[in-house]
């Protein structure tokens, strides 16, 4: 494996506020790797300066040996990083199809292509039945869905995934861990999310950071850092594993 995303001492503030406070950790291309942490610790914060809404005031972003740090989220999305958002937001009034064609287009520029690549997408996702629907019409784990099948039609090499477990139950939550195990096995997808769900996390990641009030305070494989005190007292203290 290499290095497919490098963050190196990256720091944000906002006014007085240091919401994320040098940080650096790498993603290897191929795996799986989690940011967690209490809310408010940064992560959101982090997320926004990768795909290049924020950039930092400090430290610097690498992908695939390309400096990202400070470009616009079109031109992060052009090189190959694609994000969901915490709260799912697809044109609500377009038909699911539709919605995953608009990223289709990102790098086709035939339409019948494009609906090609989306219908794919939503097959992989189990959406393919659904394709006609308004997007306004899903259950709220299909509009996850549907927010991952928008990001993958852009054919990312890396996936930025806000919080795509909240709000799912037990059994929804498995099912997104299958499929997002697939995107990245079959899809070959390097995947980095952020998630509070911690189920979850155990049982993507193969590496993980945890932030606190900005700061990294633990890093490394998911069966050591739950054992750490620092993680165990800021935060895991009130999550249940
Ligand atoms: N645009 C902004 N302006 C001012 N402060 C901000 C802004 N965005 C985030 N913050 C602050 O920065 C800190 C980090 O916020 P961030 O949303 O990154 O945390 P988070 O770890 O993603 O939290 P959560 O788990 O609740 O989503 C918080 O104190 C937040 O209030």
């Amino acid at each position: 494996m290499s290095a497919l995303l490098s963050v190196v001492d990256v720091g944000k503030r906002f006014r007085g506020l240091i919401a994320v406070d040098r940080v650096s950790f790498t993603v290897e291309a191929g795996e799986i790797f989690a940011v967690i942490g209490p809310n408010g610790a940064g992560k959101t914060t982090l997320f926004n300066m990768i795909a290049g809404v924020l950039a930092p005031n400090e430290g610097t972003i690498t992908f695939r040996g390309e400096r990202i740090s400070g470009r616009t989220p079109d031109a992060v999305c052009r090189l190959g990083v694609a994000r969901t958002f915490q709260i799912v937001r697809p044109f609500p009034a377009l038909t699911v199809e539709d919605n995953v064609v608009i990223g289709a287009l990102l790098h086709r520029t035939e339409m019948a292509a494009a609906r090609r690549h989306a219908r794919d997408v939503l097959a992989t996702l189990d959406l393919f039945d659904k394709r006609d629907f308004r997007a306004s019409a899903l259950t709220l784990p299909d509009r996850k869905r549907l927010e991952l099948a928008r990001a993958l039609a852009t054919d990312p090499k890396l996936l930025l995934l806000d919080e795509v477990m909240a709000g799912l139950r037990p059994t929804e939550t498995d099912r997104m861990v299958e499929i997002l195990r697939g995107v990245n096995r079959d899809m070959g997808v390097t995947i980095l999310l952020i998630e509070h769900v911690m189920r979850a996390v155990m049982a993507l990641a193969g590496h993980m950071l945890v932030l606190h009030h900005g700061a990294p305070i633990a890093k490394g494989k998911p069966e050591d850092v739950v054992r750490d005190q620092k993680v165990i007292t800021s935060y895991l203290g009130q999550e249940s594993i």
